[in-house]
This record gives C-alpha cells, sequence and structure tokens, in this order.
C-alpha cells in the first residue's frame, strides 16, 4: 500500500483570509462528493473551529440539502449547553444557513448514563449512513475538519490516552478527558485516517508553540500528529500567521 501523502500547510495572513479560503475548499470538496455520491459527509469538531466556517454563511453554491454533518467529537452535556460543540456550531453556523435538521446528527443524550451504549448509537448512526455504498470496513467521510489544543489533542484523543490505540471502534467514549467536561465521545483514528480529505485549522498565538511539536516533530506521537489519512486521503492544515510563527514545515501558495 502507498505511504499516506505528507501534509500540505497553507498559511493566512489573517483570520478572515483563512475562513475565506477554507469556504472555497469546502466548496471545492462539496461539489467533488456531490458527483461522486449525491451527498457531502462532513464531521465537524468544536471549539475555535465552528467561528472559521462563517464565510460558508450566504456563500453561492453551498448545497445544504445535501450536507450530512457529524461530529468528530461531543461533550457529554445537553445539546443546548455552552460546552455542547453541537450548540457551538449551530449557534455560529446552521442557525444562519438553511441545512435540514435532519441532516445534523447529534449524539441521543437519552443514553448518557451509559457511554458505551451512546458511543455504540452514534457508531450505528455512521454505519446506517455509509452501508449504502461504501462497503468498506470504515467510513469515508469527504471532509473531516480538525482543531488541535495547545496539548495537541485532537477531537477528544488526549496525549497518551489509551484511545490513541483504539483500531476498531469508530465512535468512543472518555470520562476522564484532562480538558472539561470530562465525559465525551469522540471518532478514532479508523474514521479520521479513513476519510478523503482531513483539514485542520489552527488561529492565532495558543496555537504556535505546539504546532512544530505536531508538524515538525510528528514523530513525538501527539494525537493530532497521528491523523494522517491513508492514501489516496489528504491532510491539509489551514493556519494564520501568529499560529505558524515557530513553524519549520514548508508552507504551500494556497490554490484550490
Ligand atoms: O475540546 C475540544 O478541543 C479541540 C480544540 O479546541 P480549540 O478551541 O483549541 O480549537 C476541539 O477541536 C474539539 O472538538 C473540542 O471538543
Amino acid at each position: 500500500m502507498s505511504p499516506p501523502h505528507p501534509p500540505i500547510l497553507f498559511s493566512f495572513a489573517s483570520p478572515d483570509d483563512l475562513s475565506a479560503a477554507l469556504a472555497d475548499f469546502i466548496l471545492k470538496a462539496q461539489r467533488e462528493a456531490i458527483e461522486k455520491r449525491g451527498k457531502f459527509l462532513v464531521a465537524l469538531s468544536g471549539g475555535s473551529l465552528p467561528k472559521t466556517l462563517t464565510a460558508l454563511i450566504g456563500k453561492q453554491g453551498v448545497k445544504w440539502d445535501k450536507w450530512q454533518v457529524y461530529y468528530a467529537d461531543e461533550r457529554i452535556v445537553p445539546l443546548d449547553h455552552p460546552d455542547s460543540n453541537h450548540k457551538l456550531a449551530l449557534d455560529t453556523l446552521y442557525s444562519k444557513v438553511p441545512i435540514p435538521s435532519d441532516n445534523i446528527h447529534t449524539i441521543d443524550l437519552a443514553l448518557e448514563n451509559d457511554l458505551e451504549e451512546l458511543a455504540d448509537a452514534y457508531e450505528k448512526e455512521l454505519i446506517t449512513q455509509f452501508a449504502q455504498k461504501d462497503s468498506a470496513r470504515f467510513p469515508v467521510f469527504d471532509l473531516v475538519l480538525l482543531g488541535t489544543g495547545p496539548d495537541g489533542h485532537t477531537a477528544s484523543l488526549f496525549p497518551g490516552h489509551a484511545l490513541l490505540s483504539e483500531e476498531d471502534r469508530w465512535v468512543a467514549y472518555i470520562e476522564d478527558s484532562p480538558k472539561p467536561p470530562p465525559r465525551r465521545v469522540t471518532f478514532t483514528y479508523p474514521v479520521l485516517n479513513h476519510a478523503v480529505r482531513v483539514a485542520f485549522v489552527a488561529t492565532g498565538e495558543g496555537k504556535k508553540d505546539i504546532l512544530p511539536a505536531i508538524l515538525d516533530t510528528p514523530e513525538q506521537g501527539l494525537p493530532a500528529a497521528r491523523v494522517r489519512p491513508v492514501h489516496p486521503g489528504q491532510l491539509y492544515w489551514f493556519v494564520d500567521e501568529p499560529a505558524a510563527a515557530q513553524l519549520a514545515y514548508p508552507k504551500t501558495p494556497f490554490k484550490l
């Protein structure tokens, strides 16, 4: 099997420039996905990511009715709680665009007392979506959008955690997240690393110390550095200048 492609790093002068380029990138991914399978399968993160998607609001060509959106990770709190990744995406994006609510796949909080069951139920929701055409062992998202914390975690995969070695489950749970809230569910590497494309987005000075550890010395094995989609999948990094300040990794001029 061919080795994974190296990550492609795009750096932008400002968060607004980044957001505009990311919107064009997403639109291209959407076009290709709809041509290929009639829908656009996207996984979203929480944290600082949703606000980088606001350039999609009102953008020509976005086929919101074709999007099927899942969460790369979610915190076990009510869906209208300020810590909920869904609430963040709803407030920042969905409430401002015509995406059908049936196309947004949230966790089932009726199962919150049994996280194994809750994670299984979310995994089944993926199986329903992907079983139609992809008979592969893993779901193949058209686009996974990730962030990384200052500790190098991504989704809810934290440094040194046992979940970094999960090879079978698509959705796993943790009850000891070092970042609150402690109870969460997360996609595992088998899902993240079978996507057609994965894009990390990192903005601001707060990310400048961790990015070299992820991109320049990936052998350190930080959770974000372990995202390497299998061939022919492609990994992209969208960063702004303050986040990129200490990176040696070569930048590629942005083009679609
Ligand atoms: O807890 C989380 O953190 C990461 C990174 O968040 P950021 O605010 O530092 O960008 C986020 O990607 C993840 O979805 C979230 O649950």
